[in-house]
Formats: structure tokens, sequence, C-alpha cells
């Protein structure tokens, strides 16, 4: 509820201008019922003739017409608060998703981020457009109409404040219960985005393990247990509406009663003031009645705005940036005292090296010994728990972020493909590239003969994460992005696997040519990579234990015990 309040605080001309509104539309309902009341008192009791009440039938109309105007547009600013807090947050939610560092972008379910991202922020529509408004209106118009009826009859006045707070004491008992319930339709919800998605990424393994039977279960069972949670929401609704129901009709019958008996049997009051009474008095608890719909609608809010908090301040250490920009050429790179840690398993890593300008640098260790965690510190896609990064011997925070990575390339062991064409795929690392830039890229990374089987050519279509590629093509796409994009630093996350002999010539000869203009940072498995280093980073649970050329290493025991039992060959 707090979320909510702050969100609505930033809102507060709108929620002024419901306000206002809303006196209006209390004027209006007054003016309404005085209109009718008058025109039947003058036409029934008085015998006036029409023609002499038609200025009171066109104020009639008139007022009726400026109801349902002010009722628009209360509804109106309603939704406007509605698309700006719903703005607000999916700003908010975006940026946290794209500051964090990577690897908190990535953990969690995916499903279950785009589930709060859509359905949880969408959940706050309810509560500024329908509750808020109806929040601001029920304080002020049934005020007015209190007045209104307290003045023409003030014992209708005491019975309404007698039995109207019965409606907000139901409110809050069913509201508890609601609550609850709000809450687990919700997690039920996020949790059915999530485990559908993460299902759908992971079809082919199920399949594969004979799980898919199971999988459809569990998915039908996460829908019937979100089908449930909405039903017993709707049911708590539906018993709140005839809760607030009775107790209105109940409240209505006894001043209908206390009106009639004052009119016949004791003749205290005139037709004019019981009519004006009667016709009042249920427009006061329809406002209360409305009031508490919109508190059941605006109650689900409540719950998602806490789940969106609640991702909003989950733990995590931004990489920050600056503005500064890198002079032209590869920088270089110093890891001073850098350590870094994951939370979830405690794995930490801490090294201390200078990269040269231009230097080739494998990094190599055993499969867990934190090398992909060392590139990701360097690339600035984690951000250092102690110690700092230094480009051109300023902080790595100095420089803009756009500065960086328009400087770097980044080729994963699994880079990501988009869908559409293999041409578009490779542009998004240079959006103003021309036809032919293109083109030669894609050539250099020895794309050529495939793009010369494919139908399209280089136009072809490739699904999402790019289905329709092999493995070792991704990778060529990936190199065809760092030749259109000639950046001067690379780094490499080489293949594990084992590639085809041309597969692994035309990797050979590309990094060749990129690392003439580059500095190059691999995560090395091959034996011609570490052979031809510069300078090999020999990692073991974290820590640096050596430094130095392939020669220089194999006088280091472990290195050499790594190298020989891996028959020369890295895993
Ligand atoms: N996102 C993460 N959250 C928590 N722990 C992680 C994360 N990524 C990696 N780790 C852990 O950090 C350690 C180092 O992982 P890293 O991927 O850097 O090793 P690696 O040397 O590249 O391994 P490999 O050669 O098998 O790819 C491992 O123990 C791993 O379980």
């Amino acid at each position: 509820m707090e979320q909510l309040k702050q969100l609505a605080a930033k809102q507060r001309p709108a929620m002024i201008l419901v306000g206002f509104v809303s006196m209006l539309i209390g004027a209006a309902i007054i003016s309404q019922a005085y209109l009718i009341v008058r025109i039947v008192d003058a036409v029934f009791l008085q015998h006036a003739s029409f023609h002499s009440v038609w200025p009171e039938l066109l104020t009639l109309m008139g007022a009726l017409f400026l109801r349902v105007l002010l009722q628009w547009l209360h509804g109106r600013v309603g939704i406007r608060m509605a698309t700006v807090a719903k703005k607000e947050v999916r700003q908010k939610l975006i940026k946290h998703y794209a500051e964090n560092p990577l690897m908190a972008s990535l953990s969690g379910q995916s499903g279950r981020k785009t589930g709060i991202l859509m359905e949880a922020v969408d959940e706050l529509d309810s509560y500024f457009s329908q509750y808020l408004p109806q929040l601001i209106r029920s304080s002020v118009v049934p005020l007015m109409l209190l007045v209104a009826i307290s003045v023409q009859n003030i014992y209708s006045g005491i019975i309404i404040l007698v039995t109207a707070p019965f409606i907000p004491i139901a409110m809050a008992l069913i509201g508890m219960r609601t609550k609850e319930k709000s809450d687990e339709q919700l997690q039920q919800m996020t949790a059915f985005s999530g485990k559908f998605i993460d299902t759908l990424q992971g079809l082919t393994t199920y399949k594969l393990f004979g799980r898919a039977k199971e999988q459809q279960e569990e998915i039908h069972n996460s829908s019937i247990g979100f089908r449930d949670a909405t039903m017993a929401v709707l049911k708590v609704a539906f018993l709140s509406a005839l809760a607030m129901e009775f107790i209105s009709m109940l409240a209505t019958g006894i001043i209908a009663l206390e009106v009639g008996l004052r009119l016949v049997i004791f003749k205290t009051i005139t037709f004019f003031t019981a009519f004006f009474v009667l016709t009042l008095v249920p427009e006061f608890f329809v406002s209360l009645r409305e009031l508490s719909s919109a508190f059941h609608t605006g109650r689900s809010s409540v719950g998602a705005a806490k789940l969106i908090q609640e991702e909003l301040t989950s733990d995590q250490n931004p990489v920050q940036w600056g503005n500064k920009t890198l002079e032209s050429g590869p920088p270089t790179i110093s890891l001073n005292q850098v350590k870094f840690s994951y939370k979830e398993n405690g794995f930490s890593l801490a090294i201390q090296t200078d990269i040269r300008q231009y230097e080739q640098v494998a990094i190599v260790g055993r499969s867990g010994s934190g090398k992909t965690t060392l590139l990701h510190l360097i690339a600035g896609l984690l951000e250092p728990n102690k110690g700092t990064i230094h480009l051109n011997r300023k902080q790595r925070s100095d420089y803009s972020e756009a500065n960086w990575f328009s400087k770097l390339s980044y080729i994963s062991q699994h880079p990501y493909m988009f869908a559409g064409t293999i041409r578009e795929n490779i542009a998004i690392s240079k959006m103003d590239a021309t036809a032919e830039e293109i083109e030669l890229a894609a050539k250099k990374a020895g794309l050529s003969e495939l793009l010369r089987e494919l139908p399209d050519g280089i136009d072809t279509s490739i699904g999402e994460a790019g289905r329709g590629l092999s493995g070792g093509e991704m990778q060529r796409v990936a190199l065809a992005r760092a030749f259109l994009k000639r950046p001067a630093v690379i780094l490499f996350d080489e293949p594990t696997t084992g590639l085809d002999l041309k597969t692994e010539q035309i990797l050979e000869q590309s990094m060749k040519e990129l690392a003439g203009t580059a500095t190059v940072i691999t995560v090395a498995h091959r034996l011609h990579t570490i052979m031809h280093a510069d300078r090999i980073l020999f990692l073991d649970k974290g820590e640096l234990l050596a430094s130095g050329t392939h020669h220089e290493l194999m006088q280091v025991e472990p290195y050499r015990d790594m190298f020989v039992i891996q028959g020369g060959e890295r895993s």
C-alpha cells in the first residue's frame, strides 16, 4: 500500500482535479434531485401548468448533462492517472533490469519477469483508474448529500449517520479476506506465466527426457490453480456486493419509514422535503457501494505493487558508469585488487593484472575456476565488489557505458540471435552499416558458403535464439558482427566443443585479422590460442595462480599437470 501511496503522491494535481470534479458531481446530483422534486411538486401538487415549469425542465436537462459530462471527466482523469503510474513503474522496471548486472538479469525465471512487467503492472490500473478516484469521490459526494439531506430533515441525516458506517466496517472485514485471496491470485498468475515460458524454452530437453507429458500436466495444474484463485477472489467480491446491497437497502427502508410516518401520520414535513430526501438517500448509498466495488478491484493492485516493489528492491550491485570518452585505439586495462563474489554460492574471484594495448591474453583454468566471470568483469557486465578496473589509467566507472560498449565486442560461446534475417543479426553491431559492409563482414567471418546455400542468402530469416543455425554458424555470425564493428577490445569465449577443421581455420584466420587492431582476451580452450597468446592468465578456484607465456607456465606444476592430463588439449 505504501508503494501505491508514493506513486499516488506524485499525481497530486490530478487528484485535486478529481476532488474538484467530485464536488461538481455532488452539486449536480443535489441540483438534479431538487429540480425533479420541484417540478413534480409544482405540476402534481400545486397544479401548475406544464408551461410554467419549462425553465426548471431545461435546467434539469442541463444538470443531467453536466452530471454525465462530469462523470466522464472523472473517469478520464482516473484512466490518465493509471496510464502515468503504469508508465512510470514500467520505466522503473526496465531501467532496473537494464542497470542490473548481467547475471542478476539472467537469474530467476524470464516468464516471471515478463509477468511482473506486463500483468502485475496492469494490475495497478484499477487502483488509479477506479479505487483512488472513487475514494476521493466517495469522501466528497456522500458528505455533500448528507448535508443537503440533514438541512431538509435532520432525522434522516441522523439515521444515515448511524447506518452508513456499517458499509466501511463490512468493507474492511471483507477486505482483510480479499487481501489474502488477491495476493494468492497474483502469485498464481506470475507462477503460471513463469512456468509456461520456462517450459516452452526447455521443450526439447523435456521431450528428450520423456517428460513432456508431466510438464503438460504441470501447466494444466498451474492454470487450474490460477482459475481457482480467481474464482475465490470473485466469490469474496460477490459476497461483499451482497452485503453492501443489504446494508443500503435496510438503511433506505428505515429512512423511508421515518419520512413516511412524518409525512402521513405526524404531518411534520412537506411532500417536497420527503421526496427530496428519498431521492437523495439512494444516491448517498450508491456512492458508498461504488467505493466498495472499487475497493475490491483496487485491492489486487496492492499485491501487485508489493510484487513490483520486491522486484525493484532486489539486491543488486549495478555497474557504475560516467560520461568520459576513451581515446581511439585499444585502452590499457588494469584490474586493481579486483574481488568479486556471487551471493548465491559464495564463489569468489580475486585478481590483479594489467593488460597492455594489443596484447593477446588467454585465460585458462579448470571448469568453474572463474574464467567467464573474469570476462564478464572486464566487459563491464558485472561490477567488482572490491577493487577497481582502470582503462587508460582512469576508473572504468568514469567512462560512458555507450562509449565503452562501442569499442568492445564480446563473442560468447552461445551468441544470441534475434528473430530476423541474418543481415539484421549482423547489423546490430553497427546500425548505420551499408549493405556492402555487412556482406563483407559476413564474408570475412567465413559465412559465404553457408549464405550461398540458403534460399535468400544473407536475407534468410532465422528464428528466435538462432533456430535454423548451428552453434558454429551462430559464432560466425557473431564474428561477422565483430568484423562490422571493428572493436578495440575483443572478449572471446572459445567454443569448448570440437569444431570441424574448416570452422577452426576460419576462426583462427578471423581472430588473427581482428587482433591486428584490437586487444584480444580469450577464454581459451584451443591449443593454438594458448600457445600463441602473449600471456596466459591461469586461474584456479577464483585465484590467479600464475601468469606468463605457455613456456613459462609449463614450469608451474598445476598448469603443467592440467596441460599434460588433458593431452595438450583443453576441455
Ligand atoms: N550467475 C551465477 N550465479 C552464481 N554463481 C555463478 C554464476 N555464474 C557462475 N557461477 C559460479 O561461479 C563459478 C565460476 O563460474 P565461471 O562460469 O566463471 O567458470 P568458468 O571457469 O568459466 O567455467 P567453464 O569453463 O565451465 O565455463 C562456478 O562455481 C559457478 O557455479
